[in-house]
C-alpha cells in the first residue's frame, strides 16, 4: 500500500547549508496496517508523513502509494492524489475558527465541483460517523476541545480516503481527550484504513491495535 525505497530527503536552509532528514528509508506498509513512527524531536517523523501525503517530494528514491509512483507527481496530479486517498490529521487542528463545523469539514471538497447533494451525503456520513452531528451549524470557535477533534478526524474523512496521517495527534490534548482520539483510530481501523501516526505519545506504545512501532533516529530507523 505504502512503499518507500531508498528515501533520501535534503533541505536547503539559508540557499547554503544542507540538512539531511533522511538517509536512505526503506519502508513497507501493508494495506489496512496501524504504523506508529517515533523518535525524538528532529528525527524526521514529519518529514516521511508529508513525503507519503506527497506534500513534498523526496530528494532521491521512490514513493509508491496505492499504486501511484508519487514521488514523481507533477504538483496538480499530486493535489489530486492527496484530496481522493490521503486523510491528514495534524497537530493543531488547523481549522478555520470563524467558520462552522459544516463549512470546515467540507472544505477539501471546494476544489471537486460536487453538487449539493453529493456534498450533504459525503457530510452527513461523517457527522454521524464521529458523532458531531447536533453541532453542524456551530461556529468552530465555540466547540470544546473534544469537538473540535471530532471535526479534524471527520475533514480528513470526507472523501473517505483509504490512508490516514496523523502527526502527533495527541499533542495538544489531555489524557481523556487523548484515549478518546485512540478509539477513533481503533473504528478507523475496523473500517480497514491504513493509518500511519507519527508521536511521541506513550498512550501509543504497546498498543493492541497497533501492528508496527518504526523508530527513527537521525533520519534513518533503528
Ligand atoms: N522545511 C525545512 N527546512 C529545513 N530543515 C527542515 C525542514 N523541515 C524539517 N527540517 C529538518 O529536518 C529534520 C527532520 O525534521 P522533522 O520535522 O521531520 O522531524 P520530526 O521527527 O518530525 O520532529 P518533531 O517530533 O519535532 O516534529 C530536522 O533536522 C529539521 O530541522
Amino acid at each position: 500500500m505504502i512503499e518507500l525505497k531508498e528515501i533520501i530527503k535534503e533541505y536547503e536552509v539559508n540557499n547554503q547549508n544542507i540538512v539531511t532528514a533522511l538517509k536512505g528509508i526503506n519502508l513497507h506498509i501493508k494495506e489496512g496496517e496501524l504504523v506508529v513512527l517515533k523518535g525524538s524531536s528532529g528525527s524526521g517523523k514529519s518529514t516521511i508523513l508529508s513525503l507519503i501525503a506527497a506534500l513534498s517530494k523526496p530528494t532521491s528514491g521512490e514513493i509508491i502509494v496505492d499504486g501511484d509512483r508519487i514521488s514523481k507527481l507533477p504538483d496538480n496530479f499530486a493535489s489530486d492524489f492527496r484530496r481522493h486517498s490521503i486523510g491528514f490529521v495534524f497537530q493543531k487542528y488547523n481549522l478555520i475558527s470563524s467558520l462552522s463545523v459544516k463549512d470546515n469539514i467540507i472544505l477539501p471538497l471546494v476544489p471537486m465541483n460536487l453538487d449539493e447533494k453529493e456534498i450533504e451525503e459525503k457530510l452527513s456520513r461523517v457527522l454521524k460517523m464521529f458523532h458531531i452531528e447536533h453541532k453542524k451549524n456551530q461556529l468552530v470557535k465555540n466547540l470544546s476541545g473534544g469537538e473540535q477533534q471530532r471535526v479534524a478526524i471527520a475533514r480528513a474523512n470526507i472523501n473517505n480516503p483509504k490512508i490516514i496521517i496523523a502527526d502527533e495527534p495527541t499533542a495538544n490534548l489531555d489524557e481523556k481527550l487523548s484515549l478518546h482520539f485512540i478509539d477513533i483510530v481503533k473504528e478507523l481501523k475496523a473500517q480497514g484504513k491504513t493509518i500511519v501516526i507519527a508521536t511521541h505519545d506513550p498512550l501509543f506504545f504497546g498498543l493492541e491495535i497497533v501492528d508496527r512501532e518504526i523508530e527513527i533516529y537521525q533520519g534513518a530507523i533503528v
